[in-house]
């Protein structure tokens, strides 16, 4: 028997997924979360490659809709669970997963695939650029104050068991996807991700804890979060550990905030995978106590170029025809004329003479309108043809908010 690449079956999942888990160091996963991850892996979605019988390669893809610019809801592939055995590694057996899924997934006629990469220096061979950013931050809360907007006196806190609370606070999310490109529409059975909790998965934190923000009776806002505790000989010092955080207005924002920033007996908040562009920052007494990092998120690939483009909304009119390359999927290279605005836009093949030339790689990283075409070109990775043509494109591409992704996958 040889190497043998074909779609998932479900009596293969467990030893599929051990495969996952020891590319990943085979750290076993707590019962509940490794049954949640079984019912939701998508089995005739998911490839893998079997070596003389046995599991050697693992991938999957979610049928996820992701916000574009313009508020539409787009089915995009959210590519998961990729791994190679260290035995087989280095000998193309992700490559040949990477073609038979981007040759799926075009055939399922969604425009875009999506990850989040383990390290960022492997999916921009199979055309995948990093179309949104996120923020970290470890605020010192001894030394950082925070000021906060007119009506935060209005908005009422209370503690809720995180599972009493789950379908309001779903109800917030739901609320938010359209506002930000970048954010999923919820599939089914995801929201009890949000509520897994195993011990062992605290490194010593409290169990998960949930505060509401209402206004008038309403949800407006909730923070999960857990509590690490720390003492030494001075005295308290724990650390609010920050699992996520969503609020409707700037009130329920900063309510919620100043929550996290009160907390007594704690001095730190870690808190992650943040919008670039949060209101925090902007309410804060000294930004560089909070030592901001900001780290790749969401790698976007568009694998069908003409749909994808047709799919968002330019903040400001466009009619530009870029001449892309795209080794890997060449069924998008050559030359297409993009002509939209803040309605709508069309994105066809043409022959006329070509006024950007880029790689799908850099129209994946503008995509989401979180990376500027013009700093691109500034890298030299994108080629202005005509003069006029990078500034057009690039401020028709942008976004007013920054595309962010609010969870892994
Ligand atoms: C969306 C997600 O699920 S992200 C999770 C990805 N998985 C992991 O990180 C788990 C641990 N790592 C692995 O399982 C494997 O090493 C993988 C999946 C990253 C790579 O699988 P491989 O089968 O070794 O990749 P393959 O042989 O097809 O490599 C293709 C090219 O990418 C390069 N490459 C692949 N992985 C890496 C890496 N981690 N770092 C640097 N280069 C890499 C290879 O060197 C090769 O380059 P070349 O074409 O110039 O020779």
């Amino acid at each position: 028997m040889g190497t043998d690449l074909r779609v998932l079956r479900r009596d293969d999942w467990d030893e599929w997924y051990d495969n996952l888990l020891r590319a990943f160091g085979g750290i076993p996963e707590p019962a509940e979360e490794r049954e949640t991850f079984r019912e939701l892996t998508e089995i005739d979605r998911s490839i893998g490659v079997w070596d003389d019988g046995r599991c050697v390669g693992t991938a999957g893809a979610f049928s996820f809709r992701l916000t574009v610019p313009g508020g539409a809801s787009v089915p995009a592939a959210g590519v998961t669970m990729v791994s190679v055995a260290a035995t087989h590694r280095r000998r193309g057996v992700l490559t040949s997963m990477m073609r038979r899924q981007l040759d799926d997934v075009r055939s399922w006629g969604e425009p875009l695939a999506v990850l989040t990469a383990s390290e960022p220096v492997i999916y921009g061979r199979f055309g995948y650029g990093v179309g949104t950013y996120q923020l970290n931050a470890d605020i010192d809360t001894a030394r950082v104050r925070l000021s906060v907007p007119p009506g935060t006196e209005d908005v009422r806190l209370r503690y809720a068991a995180p599972a009493e609370v789950l379908d309001a606070c779903e109800a917030v999310y739901a609320r938010l996807v359209s506002r930000r490109p970048g954010m999923i529409a919820r599939i089914p059975g995801w929201e009890r991700l949000w509520l897994l909790d195993p011990e062992s998965t605290r490194d010593g934190a409290s169990p998960l804890q949930c505060v509401v923000a209402e206004r008038d009776g309403e949800v407006v806002g909730f923070v999960r979060y857990r509590v690490k505790a720390d003492w030494d000989a001075t005295g308290p010092k724990g650390t609010v550990v920050v699992s996520d955080l969503e609020a409707l207005d700037p009130a329920g924002h900063g309510a919620l905030w100043r929550f996290l920033f009160d907390l007594d007996l704690t001095s730190r908040i870690d808190i992650r995978r943040r919008p670039v562009d949060e209101a925090w920052q902007y309410l804060v007494s000294d930004i560089r106590r909070c030592s901001p990092l900001v780290r790749d998120a969401l790698h976007v690939r568009l694998v069908d170029v003409g749909a994808a483009l047709e799919a968002r909304t330019y903040q400001t009119p466009v009619d530009v025809v870029l001449e892309v390359e795209d080794a890997f999927c060449p069924w998008n290279a050559g030359r297409w004329r993009l002509s939209g605005d803040a309605k709508g836009a069309s994105c066809t093949r043409t022959t006329d003479p070509a006024d950007l030339a880029l790689s799908v790689r850099e129209l994946g990283a503008a995509y989401l309108g979180g990376v500027s075409l013009a700093s691109l070109a500034g890298a030299g990775l994108v080629r202005e043809l005509r003069q006029g043509a990078l500034a057009e494109a690039s401020v028709g591409f942008g976004s007013v908010v920054a595309p962010w992704l609010p969870h892994g996958f």
